[in-house]
């Protein structure tokens, strides 16, 4: 595998800036998840690594090597998309040999049988081998597209999307098994989705884009409890961060310029009032989600959710108290305040 750096990439169509100025290195062996809204210039990032766009400016290299030039075929990535295009009339080992076909690699019969073999126990999916890949179901068929990009042992593996398509459970399922099979082989990942969780249990470092700008990039970790401003912040969380004047709830320190204040559930301390005292939130409805429920409470005009225990013994209508407990703290342009 190879590490893959972009120097100052730009990419435009028209007027659209898709990918503006881009900087980014991923390093040997790294998964890297890009994380952005609908528009933001994720795929267009991937196809320019893959040679399928050209920059306009800047210089993608592979391996230490500039791509300037290079065609797809030259480059050596794989690349994933969304939705599977397998060949109907082959079965699933002829889907997963295809690659290793071409006469360039001259492959003898028995080294491609048992990489087919070793990558289809991989993405479990050896018992169907001799199944017309027609007749396997929407699950089946994005494991033999991914074994079919992981039976190459590419630079780097690009994957747009390639779990969307599926329902949350194998999602879920194919979700841990491509972060094993990734460091089981120890390879480059740039992975595009839209799926916070996703990027949260799969990533080493997320990259945020947002209008083709690369916001910022770091560990799952550092980018959802450092963000760096109002936009990544948005970006992780469930539910969603709270958004909320200074001042609208109590705070043991404001720091000067705060413009707005974000409250994820663990920002909120929420008590029920007793004894008479009134208490500076309502409760608005609760919605239960089994293990955990979701309070949206009514605080001076504003809505707020939050996670709660099924246990918090409150109801719609009740009046909470409701404190922040170290929240993030944004200035006027949006940028996070230290
Ligand atoms: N071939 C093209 N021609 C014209 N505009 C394009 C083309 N490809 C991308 N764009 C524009 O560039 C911008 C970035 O597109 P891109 O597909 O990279 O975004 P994305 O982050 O992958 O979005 P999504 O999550 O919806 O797939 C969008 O405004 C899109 O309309």
């Amino acid at each position: 595998m190879a590490e893959v750096t972009l120097k100052g990439v730009t990419r435009s169509f028209g007027d659209k800036r898709a990918v503006d100025s881009l900087d980014l290195h991923i390093a040997d062996g790294e998964f890297v998840v890009l994380l952005g809204p609908t528009g933001a210039g994720k795929t267009t990032t991937l196809r320019l690594i893959a040679g399928l766009e050209k920059p306009d400016a800047g210089t993608v290299e592979i391996g230490g090597r500039p791509m300037n030039g290079a065609s797809p075929a030259g480059r050596d990535v794989a690349f994933v998309f969304q939705q599977y295009s397998l060949y109907p009339h082959l079965t699933v080992y002829e889907n997963l040999a295809f690659p290793l076909r071409s006469p360039a690699r001259r492959m003898d019969k028995a080294t491609l049988d048992a990489r087919v073999r070793q990558v289809a126990k991989m993405v479990r999916i050896d018992h169907k081998l001799e199944n017309r890949s027609t007749r396997l179901s929407g699950g089946e068929m994005q494991r033999v597209a991914i074994g079919r990009a992981l039976v190459r042992r590419p630079s780097i593996y690009l994957m747009d999307e390639p779990l969307s398509s599926l329902d949350a459970k194998l999602r879920g399922e194919l979700r841990l098994e491509l972060k094993r099979i990734q460091k089981e082989l120890g390879a480059t990942l740039l992975y595009v989705t839209h799926d916070q969780i996703e990027a949260m249990t799969m990533a080493d470092r997320i990259g945020i884009l947002a209008e083709g700008k690369l916001v910022q990039i770091g560990t799952p970790r550092e980018i959802y409890a450092n963000p760096a401003n109002l936009h990544v912040a948005a970006r992780l969380g469930q539910p969603h961060i709270n958004l909320v004047p200074p001042g609208l709830l109590p705070d043991a320190a404001t720091p000067a310029g705060t413009r707005t204040v974000g409250a994820r559930t663990e920002h909120l301390e929420i008590a029920r009032t007793e004894g008479g005292v009134a208490g500076n939130a309502e409760v608005d409805w609760i919605e239960h989600l089994g293990d955990q429920n979701h309070l949206h409470i009514k605080v001076g005009g504003h809505k707020l959710v939050t996670l709660a225990d099924p246990d918090l013994p409150v109801e719609a209508g009740d009046r909470i108290s409701v404190r922040l407990r170290q929240p993030l703290y944004f200035g006027s342009d949006g940028q996070r305040l230290a």
